[in-house]
């Protein structure tokens, strides 16, 4: 149990804050944990599931006397809600955020920092398709990376503060830059969760002529590949409309790649579509192995590959 913050404020009480919250309880990790969120119902439900030390009635209250802020809102609704706290943010506080895009939550939040408040942006790789204050975990983040994205001049000091919170929430920490981090999770985040949509939607469309059989008889591999198509729509409108870029470069790639497998298939050229599969089913055996599938069983002996 090492305290590295006095207090910590939560802002939107949703999947991420009330993991974080959970998580810095177990490793006491702040004396005092203070939350808000815009919609009363949310702040109630909080109150009655003992999520915080206190909820507030404003993001005003929460942040006053705050060591460390956390913005844990959409990423569209970064920006107004750090213009609404930036006057009653404590000096020497640091501001961060756990938002699925870096470049534009930068974009959004950084002019309104005040002189002498930190601003770190962060981004804990680690979720699930479900969201609200009821759905947080203690040990969501553990063996999972949690990504800086230090700004020009950041305090060291403040840096390390952050770091330790988060690998004391059980992160791996590492850094990276804004506009790299968009195109990593752009591949490994973004475009497949566009995919997984895009793919209930296609078994939606096909209701008609299969008499709902799709959805009823829905085989592993669908359910495997469109669990993330149960996220929340909000988040994920926000993603897309702020990692424009990099989703649409990834998506052409992908459109690329797809096409290449159709001809291939209505050619009936088994050799391209084993060689394919063959090539993918070792980068894919690769992650497991170099133990960056952290949903793989871990039976206390490292990772094993599934
Ligand atoms: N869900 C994931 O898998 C995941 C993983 C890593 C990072 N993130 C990022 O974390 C952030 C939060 O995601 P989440 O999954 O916890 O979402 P969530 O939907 O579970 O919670 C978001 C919360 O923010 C509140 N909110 C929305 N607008 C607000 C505003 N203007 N002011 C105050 N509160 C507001 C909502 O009412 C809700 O309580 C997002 O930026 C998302 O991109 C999500
Ligand atoms: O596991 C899931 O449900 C997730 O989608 C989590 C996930 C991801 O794509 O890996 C989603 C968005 C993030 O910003 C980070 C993590």
């Amino acid at each position: 149990m090492t305290q590295i913050y006095d207090r910590v404020a939560l802002i939107g009480l949703g999947l991420i804050a009330s993991s974080m919250f959970w998580a810095i309880k177990r490793g006491g990790l702040a004396g005092e944990v203070t939350g808000y969120a815009r919609s009363a119902q949310t702040r109630e439900t909080a109150r009655k599931i003992g999520l915080c030390d206190r909820i507030c009635e404003s993001a005003e209250e929460a942040v006053k006397d705050a060591d460390l802020v956390v913005l844990c809102v959409p990423v569209g609704a970064m920006g107004g809600v750090a213009e609404q706290i930036a006057p009653y943010l404590k000096p020497g506080a640091t501001v961060s955020d756990v938002g699925s895009v870096k470049a534009a939550v930068i974009q959004a939040v950084g002019p309104h920092i005040p002189e002498g408040v930190h601003f770190i942006p962060a981004h804990p790789l680690a979720g699930t398709e479900h969201s609200g204050p009821e759905s947080g975990f203690a040990t969501l983040f553990d063996n999972r990376w949690c990504l800086l994205v230090p700004v020009p001049g950041t305090d060291p000091a403040a840096m390390e503060h952050l770091r330790a919170l988060w690998e004391g929430c059980g992160a791996h920490v590492d850094e990276m830059e804004a506009e790299h981090h968009d195109l990593v999770l752009a591949v490994t985040s973004h475009a497949p969760h566009l995919i997984a949509y895009t793919m209930v939607g296609v078994a939606d469309d096909l209701r008609r002529v299969t008499d709902s059989e799709v959805i009823k008889y829905s085989a592993a591999g669908f359910r495997d590949f469109t669990r993330i198509a149960a996220s929340d729509p909000t988040m994920w409108r926000d993603v897309f409309l702020t990692n424009k870029d990099a989703t649409l470069e990834i998506l052409g790639r992908f459109t690329e790649e797809l096409f290449a497998l159709q001809r291939a298939i209505r050619m009936g050229d088994g050799e391209h579509l084993f060689d394919y599969f063959t090539r993918t089913r070792a980068i894919r055996r690769g992650i497991i192995e170099a133990g960056q599938d952290t949903d793989a069983p871990d039976f206390g002996r490292g990772k094993v590959a599934r």
